[in-house]
């Protein structure tokens, strides 16, 4: 996608090898900064402290890690402890472990000694076929879009269809085109008229931050409101539909999302409002049944909730804390809305309701 007109994606292999180069997202809105990363430890940092974040991402960063991580010896020890040092770095997101497995099962396939190119090239392969999958999401969620549009006669300039999203599962999230904003920026393209009311989400603001920003770039029409304004906005018919993203989607069509996520479906259920989760396929974890059971939830740093990043008057960033000193704080990253509240995933194959989720993809190849 586009950054002042010039396209970018959001990681690539730096044209002389040996390292890659990301945009570093904990500077956003504020500054674009590329960050290059040369070794396994460096990208672990990235995903760590979310210079890179967002499931599909997340997977294509761990990709380049492993390449990174056997540039200097590619035993199978190294393929494995370069493995399991990038599982460590965040659990929830599935992609992770979908892409430190498919570039482990390339690897160890082959001879120790063309395991280094081959990993570069599988991690390329990996990002490209993001790319794909997220266009094809795009595609479908715009005839459902389209379809949505037409019931409730919206779609033009002066009634644009109204759509509410959370948290960022826009391009930044992804290699590029991101999943719930891909059908966004097809309708966009395709000259169907919407407005996106973005959901700040709190604590980090990847709402506020990074999908309003992205949206800016693109000219897409948005609102930026605080996370508690969704139920009433849905209450006065101000929203069409709830698009997500997810970080892992349950055999049986339970989404984990950003927390917030369970509170925005329980509001779209309680007003009849349709709610989708945009899921390219290495995001389905299909070992798991019961997503508020099995799902690991991240507990990141309390220090997340306490302090908030912001930009002075005169363009410094800044981190203010919010709390009082002595205060506890309990930062629990991502939550589970049950699939009886989900009224289909889009993903690359096209939308199913949660209980056609697996014949989706086992059924018709
Ligand atoms: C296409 S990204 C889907 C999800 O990863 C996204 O909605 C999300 O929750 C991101 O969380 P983050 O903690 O910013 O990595």
């Amino acid at each position: 996608m586009k950054i002042n007109q010039a396209f970018f994606r959001t990681i690539w292999p730096v044209v002389e090898g040996g390292a890659v180069e990301i945009i570093d997202q904990t500077q956003l809105p504020h500054r674009l900064h590329i960050v290059r990363i040369e070794n396994v430890e460096a990208m672990v940092h990235a995903i760590k402290h979310m210079q890179v974040r967002g499931a599909p991402l997340i997977g294509a960063a761990a990709a380049y890690g492993m390449a990174l991580g056997i540039a200097d010896g590619a035993l199978d020890g190294d393929v494995e402890r370069t493995g399991e040092v990038l599982l460590q770095s965040r659990p929830t997101a599935v992609n992770l472990r979908w892409a430190v497995q498919r570039m482990q099962r390339v690897l160890l396939a082959l001879p120790e000694e063309e395991r280094a190119v081959a990993a570069w090239r599988e991690a390329a392969v990996i990002c490209d076929e993001d790319v794909a999958l997220n266009q094809a999401i795009g595609q479908h969620g715009l005839s459902m879009l389209r379809a949505l549009a037409s019931a409730r006669g919206r779609g033009s300039a002066a009634q644009p269809l109204q759509i509410l999203t959370h948290c960022n599962a826009g391009w930044l999230a992804t290699v590029d085109w991101g999943t719930a904003l891909a059908p966004i920026y097809a309708a966009h393209e395709a000259g169907l008229a919407v407005h996106v009311w973005v959901d700040e989400t709190r604590p980090r603001n990847q709402g506020a931050a990074l999908t309003a920003w992205e949206l800016a770039q693109h000219g897409v029409p948005h609102t930026i409101i605080s996370d508690n304004a969704g139920g009433h906005l849905m209450q006065h018919g101000k929203v069409d539909c709830v698009i997500v993203g997810a970080d892992r989607v349950t055999a049986s069509g339970d989404v984990c999302n950003k927390i917030g996520t369970y509170l925005k479906a329980l509001a779209a259920h309680d007003n009849a409002v349709p709610f989708y989760a945009a899921v390219p396929s290495p995001t389905i974890d299909w070992s798991m049944q019961d997503g508020r059971r099995e799902i690991p939830i991240e507990e990141r740093d309390a220090d997340e909730v306490h302090y908030m990043q912001g930009v002075t008057a005169d363009g410094a960033v800044q981190r203010l804390r919010i709390t009082p000193p002595g205060s506890a704080a309990a930062n629990p990253a991502f939550d589970v809305t049950p699939a009886r509240l989900v009224t289909g995933i889009i993903t690359e194959r096209g939308i199913a309701s949660p209980a056609a989720l697996h014949a989706l993809f086992h059924t018709s190849d």
